[in-house]
């Protein structure tokens, strides 16, 4: 019996949660915003997918919002006065402005960084390093307060070590987990860690997309790799095909996920998809246990299907040994093709054995499936109790944190109620009474006043 387990952090819902259409490349933001949004709603949503899998028997971590809207950074930019003036002024002088500010989008904790299991790494802890998510203004003030709560939450510096994000240029643009997944046999043994690009940064005539922008670069990847002290035989790097990033694969982990043995993915998802498996394979070595690349073939499931039903944002779990369980958005059963596909997998002898979906749709209707929603952190049993136990899902916190939304929480935001002076009193009451909730100690600028 092998004592390490994959724990899943998803990311709560913050109180400002609103559609502003600021992912440029991601469809469903654009599409989606004008719409109002449920905050309420959407913290539900996520604190229902999080309790289900800790009843299914799964680690189950909460990692906490930011505070939004983020007044130091208008600060930054030149606002000034008391916060209510910050507000009546960016309102008035550059609206966009504070809906980036106001946006809620590190719910996604995939982006949140890329995590290095101990087995991995040289010095056998679990690394970090925060993404800079440089490339949307939006997510690109989120590392500082991420760090701090990844910080706060896996503090304990024997079994964790805590990497600053990359330069903040594009060059080292880095979206986190979103475009890493890690392959192993049991996951406390040395896995292989896989890599997805966009794009190179530093080689103007690799492919690239003409569209949408790239958002991960292979130096970023290889800093990572780098900085975590992976051995390079156990790195596998590929380049997502830049074609389905014009058609709105702004992430890898919109087309493909993968656990242990398995690598789920589309037909196009990868530039060069036999490379892929060839180093997959050759990193995999003489491994026992067989490796599954399970393809999704084009004339089954389009591109565009993907892209609408988030088939490959999917969370891909291991349930005791061998069989697996994808946990779905509700849009993949209600697009034929998927769903058909869906049928026929867990009826063929891949490992794939489950579907389960859930409701997400108000972080779907930004673009942010079940796997967008959580970081995955394999974690040996003595790593799982040096974790801050207060961030653990369980009957009780549950209840805790449904009541804790049930009093914060509006059920209509439209992107006019940003400039709410107490929309703003709100979400820094919500936030100061979850960190002692979720006992982070003062994570948050207004705390530090
Ligand atoms: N695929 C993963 N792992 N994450 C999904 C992130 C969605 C997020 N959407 C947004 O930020 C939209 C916000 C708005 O438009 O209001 C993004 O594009 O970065």
């Amino acid at each position: 019996m092998n004592s390490a387990t994959e724990a899943n952090f998803d990311g709560l819902v913050g109180p400002t949660h609103n559609y502003s259409g600021l992912s440029f490349g991601n469809v469903a933001s654009l599409k989606n915003a004008t719409q109002g949004s449920n905050p309420k709603a959407a913290a539900k949503q996520g604190l229902e997918k999080m309790k289900a899998l800790a009843d299914m028997g799964f680690a189950q971590g909460i990692l906490a919002p930011h505070e939004r809207p983020h007044l130091p950074t208008l600060r930054r930019l030149g606002f000034s006065g008391s916060d209510q003036q910050v507000l009546e002024k960016v309102v008035k002088q550059a609206p966009k402005l504070l809906a980036a500010v106001s946006s809620a989008s590190c719910m996604w904790t995939a982006n949140a960084a890329t995590v290095s299991p101990s087995g991995d790494t040289q010095d056998g802890r679990v690394h970090f390093t925060t993404a800079n998510l440089v490339n949307k203004f939006h997510r690109s003030i989120e590392h500082e307060t991420t760090a701090a709560i990844l910080r706060a939450s896996f503090a304990d510096s024997q079994y964790f070590s805590h990497h600053n994000a990359l330069p903040s240029v594009e060059h080292f643009g880095d979206e986190g987990a979103a475009n890493h997944t890690r392959f192993c046999e049991h996951y406390n043994e040395a896995g292989i860690e896989f890599f997805v690009y966009g794009t190179k940064a530093f080689d103007q005539a690799a492919p690239r997309p003409t569209s949408f922008p790239a958002r991960q670069t292979l130096e970023a990847s290889q800093a990572v790799a780098r900085a975590h002290g992976l051995s390079p035989q156990q790195v596998v790097y590929a380049q997502q095909n830049p074609d389905v990033i014009d058609a709105g694969v702004f992430h890898n982990d919109v087309i493909a996920v993968g656990n242990r043995n398995a690598h789920f993915y589309h037909q196009q998802a990868f530039l060069d998809t036999a490379q892929m498996k060839q180093d997959l394979l050759t990193a995999w070595g003489d491994r026992t246990s067989p490796f599954h690349f399970i393809e999704v073939p084009s004339d089954a499931v389009s591109v565009q299907d993907c892209i609408q039903s988030y088939l490959f944002n999917s969370q891909l779990l291991s349930r005791g040994d061998d069989n697996m369980v994808l946990i779905v958005p509700g849009e993949c059963q209600a697009n034929p093709n998927v769903w058909r596909y869906l049928q026929s997998l867990v009826e063929s002898n891949a490992p794939i054995q489950e579907v389960k979906v859930f409701d997400l749709k108000q972080s779907m209707s930004n673009g942010g499936g079940p796997a967008c929603l959580r970081l995955r952190v394999a974690l040996t049993k003595a790593e799982r109790q040096a974790v801050n136990p207060a961030i653990w899902m369980n009957d009780e916190q549950f209840i805790q944190l449904n009541q804790w939304v049930d009093r914060h929480y509006r059920d209509r935001l439209v992107e006019a109620d940003l400039a709410d002076p107490q929309l703003l009193i709100e979400s820094r009451t919500a936030l100061d009474e979850l960190t002692q909730l979720l006992n982070l100690g003062s994570i948050y600028p207004f705390q530090k006043i």
